[in-house]
């Protein structure tokens, strides 16, 4: 899988270099490579951004170095994917093949473990780490034409730039790519993976400051134990987030 990430910040994404994530591109499972919009600039500012048509605070970022940054990348990819003159598939499957451009935006559509799940199946996404006051919006248009564009959010507060959103999502989708996390059976049984909370867990010593482990979980009776996380899973759901809860069960 290929990850390309558009920022004016890229040391931001050292990051990505250390544990999990940084494991995974070491053994060739996600090759991240990070793009500085400003290299893709003419003047001596490197100016990425001006002031908004219509007036109004912030600043909007120009939508130049934003398209030509996006075309080297998505140029490169096609390169990547094979010689020119490569078969052309019909439009469904066209709109498939085509990679998936993904700007971090708290107008977007919420990111939920549905998106990590398949954001790790696409085999090359190109993030655009934007500032809050936004990017121009022709280059979200003008991408659209070569390219699935999605505005993703994750969720309603309002962050300085993309960049700390990118990095969740990679984080969040990285560790579904097959090979990334060595035993697959730890993914299953988390919040969110099977629509619920998780249960809460225990581990050495029995007795700690006083407290106790739940009896059912020394008691070796897997039966039990697997009828006990599930209650706790549907309790804590309907505790903390009821809305999570299927019809049948809220
Ligand atoms: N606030 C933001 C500003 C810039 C880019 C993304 C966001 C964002 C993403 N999810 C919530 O907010």
């Amino acid at each position: 899988m290929r990850v390309d990430i558009v920022t004016i910040f890229p040391e931001f994404f050292q990051v990505l270099d250390v544990s999990l994530l940084g494991k995974a591109r070491q053994d060739g499972l996600i090759d991240v490579r990070v793009h500085d919009l400003r290299d893709a600039t003419t003047d001596r500012h490197r100016t990425v951004d001006d002031t908004p048509y219509g007036g109004g605070a912030g600043m909007v970022m120009k939508p130049e170095p934003w398209g030509q940054t996006i075309d080297a990348i998505l140029d490169d990819a096609a390169g990547d994917r094979g010689a020119p003159g490569l078969a052309v598939a019909d439009d469904a499957e066209l709109a498939d093949a085509r990679p998936l451009v993904v700007f971090p935006s708290p107008a977007g559509t919420v990111f939920t473990q549905a998106t990590a799940r398949r954001y790790a199946l696409e085999p090359h996404i190109v993030f655009g780490c934007g500032r809050y006051e936004g990017i121009d919006q022709r280059v979200f248009e003008d991408t659209a034409e070569r390219a699935r564009v999605e505005l993703v959010s994750l969720g309603d507060y309002v962050l300085n730039g993309g960049e700390v959103a990118v990095t969740a999502m990679i984080e969040a989708f990285g560790r579904l790519v097959p090979g990334v996390v060595g035993n697959p059976e730890s993914l299953v049984e988390e919040s969110h993976e099977d629509g619920l909370l998780e249960y809460p867990s225990y581990t050495k010593p029995a007795l700690w400051r006083g407290r106790e482990v739940p009896d059912v979980l020394l008691s070796g009776h897997h039966a039990k134990i697997a009828a006990w996380r599930h209650e706790q899973q549907l309790e804590r759901t309907r505790r903390v987030r009821p809305e999570l809860l299927p019809p049948e069960l809220g």
